[in-house]
């Protein structure tokens, strides 16, 4: 089952095109992975599908519903599915680490307080955190520690779609492989999509169920990290350039 399905889409700003007609579709509970090189047009794809972004030509669906055609209501409703890791979600400084989990809780739900701490305590555990964190502040962390308190912030609203843009950057290499294994670990167990916007060859191994690589305005690749592995066109082999590691599987 399809959760977006992206048809057509042409995106430019002023003159300059930057999607020429594209088209994929993302499944409901895989994780997805958006691929290209600096300026490629993946944040704006993402901007679109959550609607930040006017959809210039094409369509994008989400669960088979056009997103044009939805009155203010079913928008805001379609916009509670979403959630997001930004590449520089910073934290609130001034807030805790358990207050920063809970801010989206207090600000858009009317539960009691009570409740949220719970809510933000299971979601500490679940980005596995130890509660003796929970009142730390942000400079207290260290950089790993800082994205997996920005991803249970993300995850305390339950959304369906989870977007992470560049989730590793930043991170040295042993932080970032446990933090890819936190994301599929969240994907069985939140039983969400996570669209994942990176460059990182560890994430793309081992964390894509399939992915696009976009160039020159089109998509240059679409399926799993096996089929691309196979292709013969130069530009994909430059882009898995590291593929000796890719292809020994370490
Ligand atoms: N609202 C806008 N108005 C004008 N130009 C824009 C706008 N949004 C993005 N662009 C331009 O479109 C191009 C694609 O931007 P986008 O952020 O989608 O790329 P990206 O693939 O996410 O890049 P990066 O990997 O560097 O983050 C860039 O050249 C950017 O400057």
């Amino acid at each position: 089952m399809n959760i977006i399905e992206i048809k057509n889409l042409s995106t430019q700003f002023g003159n300059r095109v930057i999607h020429d007609n594209i088209s994929f579709c993302i499944k409901e509970n895989e994780i997805f992975g958006i691929l290209g090189g600096s300026g490629s047009g993946k944040t704006t794809i993402i901007k679109q599908i959550v609607m930040l972004q006017k959809i210039q030509k094409g369509q994008i669906l989400f669960l088979n519903k056009d997103i044009l055609t939805l009155s203010q209501k079913q928008a805001e409703e379609l916009k509670s599915n979403f959630s997001y890791l930004f590449q520089f979600g910073a934290l609130y400084s001034f807030l805790n680490v358990i207050e920063n989990i809970s801010v989206m809780l207090k600000e858009y739900t009317k539960l009691p307080n009570s409740l949220i701490e719970k809510i933000a305590y299971t979601n500490l555990n679940m980005v596995g955190l130890d509660k003796s964190v929970a009142t730390l502040y942000p400079s207290q962390l260290s950089g790993g520690m800082k994205k997996r308190v920005a991803l249970a912030r993300a995850i305390a609203m339950q959304p369906k779609v989870l977007f992470l843009d560049e989730p590793t950057s930043g991170l040295d290499p042993a932080s970032a492989k446990q933090f890819n294994k936190l994301i599929k670990e969240l994907r069985e167990l939140l039983n969400i999509t996570i669209i994942i916007i990176t460059h990182d060859l560890d994430t793309i191994k081992t964390v894509l169920d399939r992915f696009i690589i976009i160039n020159n305005k089109k998509i240059a690749f679409e399926g799993d990290i096996q089929t691309a592995l196979k292709q013969e066109d130069n530009f994909i082999k430059d882009f898995l350039t590291i593929n000796k590691d890719l292809q020994h599987g370490h």
